[in-house]
């Protein structure tokens, strides 16, 4: 009997290259994605040393990060963003490789265009020079970020040097409550483990939760592993995956989808698999989760209040939780439903997906956004947006006072326009609350799509579960 081996096992053993006595391994890379922010000096290497891309229809590249949001059908205003889409323009171009820029419907935020693809497929080791290639892991897949230089490795070798991270299993028991959604789920994951939680290992979510979740909220659970400190976050392929994956335009067909799902049956965990690490969590009573702090581990509930660091366990912390509640202008002991917002953002490769603006929908509809609220929704590609218009969406959120804009990452990270101004605060639906993030001096609180959608109509948090009752 060979031992049993976990998903992450199976994914690491068919695609090693080639492995040193000290565990250092060359590993076979199946898809590699781009994007403009950390390519350019990669492209730069390879025509230095005059290599060529080593397989041009394995990567894809997509512009994301510094594309602006309004109309841009007449070009890109911002000299540096125009200058990085240019660049990746040309890159792709000179190497081959195929190329969505921001006229394209097929344009995106890269973790969700590869799936939209059908590139992203179950099995398949995925890297991208962008953290939350995590996303990706929804599929089955071992799929995460590397650095600049790492995408030059891949552009010429399609390999890639790594070294075996520990297997952690995430078990999600119970039946998710009406109105509490994949984000809630990974925003408690994340305040129960801690952003460092996850360090050093692969994390396989598995229970009847995630089982229970659609693709879409599977990669929200995936795309927030790195936030938990670990090096990619995966779910085992099933139905659900099949499903969403079959006739997208870069998957398998005929014989061949037959031989891959065969394949793609054989991954899940072997019963008695060993994990380094496990931990259990039951989400059937779970509230709606909003973050208080600067960290995406300083969680609190919808109907608690802003921690007190009279309360820390030790100095280290009580320090950190001062700042936290000083940068974030906020007073120990307030109820988050009195936490007033001035801006919601509602897109990110977290929670920028058809699922989500449905989710946005059906709380808006009929309501107003709060006159001093500003409330933007970004879809998270072109092929969201145009099936958010056509099932009507786009008229629900203007007719709301919703900004419906053009596919990006946007006020994700602000790396464009779209910015927090200093001291203004938000209810994002995106993963990364640090100081700036938004930007300079913005504040960030994490919340589901639903609970962004809520907060704008009432102009603070409120609960989704009791919202428009009254
Ligand atoms: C710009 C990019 C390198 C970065 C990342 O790696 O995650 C960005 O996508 C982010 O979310 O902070
Ligand atoms: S949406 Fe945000 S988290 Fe996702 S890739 Fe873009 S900047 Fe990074």
């Amino acid at each position: 009997m060979t031992k049993p081996r976990t998903l992450y096992d199976k994914i690491w053993d068919d695609h090693v290259v080639e492995r040193q006595e000290d565990g250092t391994t060359l590993l076979y890379i199946d898809r590699h994605l781009i994007h403009e922010v950390t390519s350019p000096q990669a492209f730069e290497g390879l025509r230095l040393t005059r290599r060529a891309v080593r397989a041009p229809t394995r990567t894809l590249a997509v512009v994301d990060h510094n594309v602006p949001t309004t109309d841009r059908s007449h070009g890109i205003e911002d000299p540096e963003s125009a200058l990085q889409v240019a660049t990746l323009a040309e890159n792709a171009k000179e190497f081959g490789i195929e190329y969505y820029n921001e006229l394209d419907p097929r344009q995106g935020i890269v973790h969700i265009v590869g799936p939209e693809q059908g590139f992203t497929l179950p099995g398949m080791t995925i890297v991208c020079g962008d953290s939350h290639t995590s996303t990706h892991g929804a599929f089955g897949a071992l799929a995460h970020g590397i650095g600049t230089s790492e995408v030059e490795h891949v552009l010429a070798t399609q390999t890639l040097i790594q070294k075996k991270a520990k297997n952690m299993r995430v078990t999600v028991d119970g039946t998710l409550p009406e109105g509490i959604t994949a984000k809630d789920i990974v925003l408690s994951i994340i305040g129960t483990i801690g952003t460092a939680g996850g360090t050093g290992h692969v994390i396989e979510y598995a229970g009847e939760a995630i089982r229970a979740l659609s693709m879409e909220g599977r990669m929200t659970v995936c795309n927030m592993s790195i936030e938990a400190g670990a090096r990619a976050g995966m779910i085992a392929p099933d139905e659900t995956t099949y499903a969403y994956i079959k006739d997208r335009r870069r998957a398998p067909k005929g014989a061949a989808w037959d031989a891959a799902k065969a394949y793609w049956e054989t991954l899940p965990s072997d019963e008695g698999a060993e994990f380094d690490s496990e931990i259990t969590l039951d989400v059937a009573n779970l509230p709606p989760i909003v973050t208080w702090g600067t960290s995406p581990d300083a969680v609190a509930t919808i109907d608690g209040r802003v921690p007190d660091p009279a309360d820390a366990p030790n100095e280290h912390k009580r320090r950190a939780m001062e700042r936290a509640l000083e940068y974030m202008g906020l007073t120990p002991g307030t109820r988050i439903t009195d936490i007033a917002i001035d801006k919601a953002f509602i897109g990110s490769c977290t929670n920028g997906r058809i699922e989500d603006l449905r989710a946005v929908a059906k709380i808006v509809e009929g309501h107003k956004v709060h006159e001093s609220v500003d409330a933007m929704i970004v879809p998270g590609s072109g092929l969201v947006k145009e099936q958010a218009e056509a099932e009507g969406l786009d008229r629900i959120f203007r007719a709301a006072g919703f900004d419906w804009r053009e596919p990006g990452c946007s006020m994700c990270l602000a790396m464009n326009a779209d910015r927090l101004k200093p001291g203004e605060r938000c209810a994002s639906t995106s993963n990364r609350n640090f100081e700036g993030r938004q930007g300079f001096k913005g504040r960030t609180h994490l919340v589901s799509p639903a609970m962004a959608a809520a907060a704008a109509i009432a102009g603070r948090f409120v609960d989704v579960r009791e919202f428009g009752r009254d």
